[in-house]
């Protein structure tokens, strides 16, 4: 089983932490090498850039693929979406100058777009009817308007900086993007993908979730079950030569705080909160 995961740029990084958080640590993971084998004898890692690894999975050269979804659309929209990974979050955004006459889709009709993503483009304005050229550009977008190589771009925007700095007013919405693992069709379902699926849903799940433990008199146990909103309810043991009994939960992170203020009030002690590595539901 082969994983095509980003050689550089801004996923790389935060796609080498999810794996290694997923128990799939690179064995001999040198930067700028092609492949690298992980702890797990049946997973290799393939390294490739972000906008070619659509097309590897496509071809075969790799089973699965983490790349964002914008890349994924441009270059192959069949391949199958497994899992969104919550990262790489951004948008594709049609936009135009501020101080131009394009206030929306129709007011291109005839016009010139230039963008990274031509197919992506290409599907959008047929689909709006509106009748355009299409300027692939491989780079710095947002600058071809003010120099009469087009109209209006489609590009890449998360913060807004690029676009404003440019002078760039955002016309409409093309896509929302973050990265996915995502496959082909006639392997979508094959046993191990669902294995690495598992393992990189187990991550996501775990990061909005904390681990509770904490001391509870007997008697509260039930008002303590009330309060822990918990999945499947908290597990009890007893303590040894103790009266208290032993709780553990796993709650959201977000409600946290609320439920030790409650907790403590109903006479919980030696509360612990830890982090959870990975949860699989
Ligand atoms: N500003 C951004 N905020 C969030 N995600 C982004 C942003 N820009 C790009 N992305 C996501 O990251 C992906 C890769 O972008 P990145 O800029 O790292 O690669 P790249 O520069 O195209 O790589 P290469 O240099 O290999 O061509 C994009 O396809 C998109 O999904
Ligand atoms: O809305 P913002 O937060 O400003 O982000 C948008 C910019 O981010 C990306 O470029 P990046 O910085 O990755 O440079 P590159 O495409 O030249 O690699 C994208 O191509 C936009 O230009």
């Amino acid at each position: 089983m082969r994983i095509a995961v980003p050689n550089k740029g801004r996923l790389h990084d935060p796609t080498l932490d999810l794996l290694e958080r997923a128990g799939l640590h690179l064995v001999d993971g040198a930067d700028r090498k092609l492949y690298a084998d992980t702890v797990d004898p049946d997973v290799t890692v393939l390294f490739a850039r972000a906008a070619d690894i659509p097309e590897y999975v496509a071809d075969g050269a790799a089973d699965v693929g983490i790349t964002g979804l914008d890349q994924v659309m441009e270059s192959n929209p069949d391949l199958v979406d497994l899992l969104d990974l919550d990262y790489g979050t951004c948008r594709l955004v049609l936009a135009a100058p501020e101080d131009g006459d394009i206030d929306s889709v129709a007011d291109l009709d005839g016009g010139t777009v230039a963008t990274e993503f031509p197919s992506i483009t290409r599907d959008y304005f047929a689909d709006k009817d509106v009748d355009v050229d299409v300027a692939e550009v491989s780079g710095a977008t947002e600058l071809t308007p003010h120099v009469d190589i087009a109209d209006a771009i489609v590009d890449i925007t998360s913060t807004g900086t690029t676009l404003r700095m440019n002078r760039l007013g955002i016309v409409d919405e093309v896509l929302q993007s973050s990265v996915r693992l995502f496959a082909r069709p006639d392997t979508a379902d094959d046993p191990k993908v669902e294995q690495i699926r598992t393992a990189l849903a187990s991550v996501l799940s775990a990061d909005d979730k904390r681990y509770l433990m904490m001391n509870v008199p007997a008697e509260r146990l039930e008002d303590v079950k009330d309060v822990i909103p918990g999945m499947g309810g908290p597990t009890v043991m007893d303590i040894a030569g103790q009266e208290a009994l032993a709780v553990h939960a796993v709650v959201e992170e977000q409600q946290v705080f609320e439920t030790i203020s409650d907790l403590k009030a109903m006479g919980a002690s030696d509360i612990l909160v830890t982090e959870i590595e990975r949860l699989v539901e």
